[in-house]
């Protein structure tokens, strides 16, 4: 597409040259790149940047064209918009040929369970034959065909967003299922999309206070994915129900049109009795923890309302494989290894009661708290840590420029309020190592909080992760493996 097509409905005149990208980064920008100027987000933590103060370095680089929100006269063609954020998802939609428009697309958001329920239905999808795509914090998928995550990130930045729509597009695959943060909603990430299917699958009010100031604002970034919905696809036990009822919609859960009866954790997995508007039948779902039922059942309504047969969703919730690094059980004997993303205080309590009703012996827990996020996780991780774990290690979780040992400091007070045991051992390997070390036949170690994610956050440094691989790596130092299911056959 050239610059003059791309900005023709915005009113800008421009030459016809070709556009090869667009970046809101002036690092990234390349030759024939639109590099759109978006003012950072004032943070409690941090004094934001402002991609205006870049545009020489981006014009160095090759941008041929520029959009900002203030008066400018620049030597390329600048668009002067009221939003950036806005501009940059039009931009990156109509640069990337409108590929929301060859999908069906599938949000799935809530502050809990969206990596798993937005995983499980592109299982769901996939195993009923249309070919799906999946964007998620676990990684993309097109088709069956796995790649890594984007970054850090659960909903990236609107150009790589389209740019994969695009290429699911182009792969002739029907639909498109997206894990959608708030942060994306509020950032306007996905702006433009049209969702056939928004699921918004659970909401804690005191989650991401730091980025959205208060629970109403939180909650409100949320519900825009299911008000932009054809259908909304809801958890029945949400607050606020009435206004987001206000759409055509779909209930899941206890007092909903799609819900669970007769629950049983078995070793393997949970059975229950799946109850429709299609139908019922008898599900099984080989994952553990019972809050996967509500995952499930979230699932199953979008994957219903989207036009699957109920013995395709009972067929597919029977052959999932779990999700890296959710639950994952690396090693099962002499001592139980679980890894898993737990990083807030709520999670970690499911998490631990989870494991604490199949261990024999004592629960070890490797724990850190993320820096420059809410500070307030750091106290309900220390304190669930000593109340639920026989004895915690806590370690560094991407701690960013944040202080180390203040944040395990604030792990360390929060746990002895609550008369815990624990260590302190600032490096996650050693930690995981001791933890290892000390663990004995019949216990279960936990390694929380860093889950399926590649990369240790230190200063502004990303450094390469991959926990799997150091609890395996201490395993064989110890003389354990051999001895449970080995790397990459994870799972209960
Ligand atoms: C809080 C948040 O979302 N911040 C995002 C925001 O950063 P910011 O406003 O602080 O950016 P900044 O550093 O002040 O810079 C301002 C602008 O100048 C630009 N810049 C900056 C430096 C430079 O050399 N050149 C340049 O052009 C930046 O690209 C940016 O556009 O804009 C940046 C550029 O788009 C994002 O990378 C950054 O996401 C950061 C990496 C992040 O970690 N975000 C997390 C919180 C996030 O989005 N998480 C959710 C999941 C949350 C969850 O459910 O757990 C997600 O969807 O991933």
């Amino acid at each position: 597409m050239t610059l003059a097509e791309l900005f023709a409905p915005f009113g800008l005149k421009a030459p016809p040259l070709e556009v090869r990208g667009i970046a809101l980064d002036s690092r990234r920008v390349e030759e024939g790149f639109v590099f759109v100027a978006v003012p950072g987000i004032p943070l409690p933590h941090r004094k934001p940047l402002d991609g205006h103060d870049f545009i020489p370095e981006a014009l160095k680089r090759g941008a041929i064209a520029v959009v900002g929100e203030r008066a400018l006269a620049l030597p390329v063609p600048y668009l002067r918009v009221r939003d950036a954020r806005e501009a940059l998802a039009h931009l990156s939609r109509r640069l990337h040929g409108e590929p929301d428009r060859r999908l069906a697309l599938l949000g799935v958001t809530g502050s809990k369970g969206k990596s798993t329920t937005a995983s499980l239905l592109h299982h769901l999808l996939q195993a009923g034959g249309g070919g799906a795509a999946l964007l998620s914090t676990l990684g993309l998928r097109l088709g069956e065909e796995a790649r890594p995550p984007l970054g850090h990130f659960t909903t990236p930045e609107a150009p790589e967003v389209y740019a994969f729509l695009r290429e699911a597009a182009d792969r002739g695959l029907k639909a498109g299922v997206l894990e959608v943060s708030s942060h994306a909603l509020a950032l306007k990430r996905v702006e433009g999309l049209t969702f056939r299917i928004g699921v918004f699958v659970s909401f804690y009010p005191d989650d991401h206070l730091d980025f959205h100031g208060t629970p109403e604002a939180y909650f409100g970034a949320k519900a825009l994915l299911v008000e932009r919905a054809e259908l909304a696809v809801l958890n029945a036990a949400l607050p606020h129900l009435e206004r987001l009822r206000a759409r055509p919609h779909l209930l899941f859960g206890p007092g909903g049109e799609v819900w669970g009866e007769g629950l049983r954790e078995e070793a393997g997995g949970l059975r229950f009795t799946l109850h429709t508007p299609w139908g019922s039948g008898e599900a099984f779902l080989p994952m553990l923890g019972a809050y996967n039922l509500e995952n499930a059942l979230a699932a199953s309504a979008a994957a219903l309302a989207h036009g699957l047969p109920l013995e395709g969703v009972l067929e597919g919730l029977a052959t999932f494989r779990g999700v890296p690094g959710r639950m994952e059980v690396v090693q099962k004997e002499p001592f139980r290894v679980v890894i898993d993303f737990a990083h807030t205080g709520k999670s970690l309590e499911a998490a631990l009661k989870t494991l604490r009703a199949t261990t024999r012996g004592r629960l070890l827990l490797v724990v850190g708290a993320a820096g420059e996020r809410d500070p307030r996780r750091r106290e309900d991780i220390g304190r669930v840590a000593a109340r639920l774990a026989d004895k915690a290690f806590f370690t560094e979780e991407d701690h960013r420029t944040e202080d180390l040992g203040g944040i395990l400091q604030a792990l360390a007070q929060a746990a002895e309020r609550e008369g815990g045991t624990y260590e302190l051992v600032p490096d996650r390997k050693e930690a995981i190592f001791r933890a290892l070390a000390e663990a004995q036949e019949g216990d279960t170690v936990l390694l929380a909080g860093k889950g399926h994610e590649h990369t240790l956050e230190r200063g502004t440094l990303a450094l390469p992760w991959d926990e799997k691989a150091v609890a395996l790596e201490a395993l064989r130092a110890l003389g354990h493996l051999g001895q449970g299911p080995g790397p990459g056959k994870g799972g209960l």
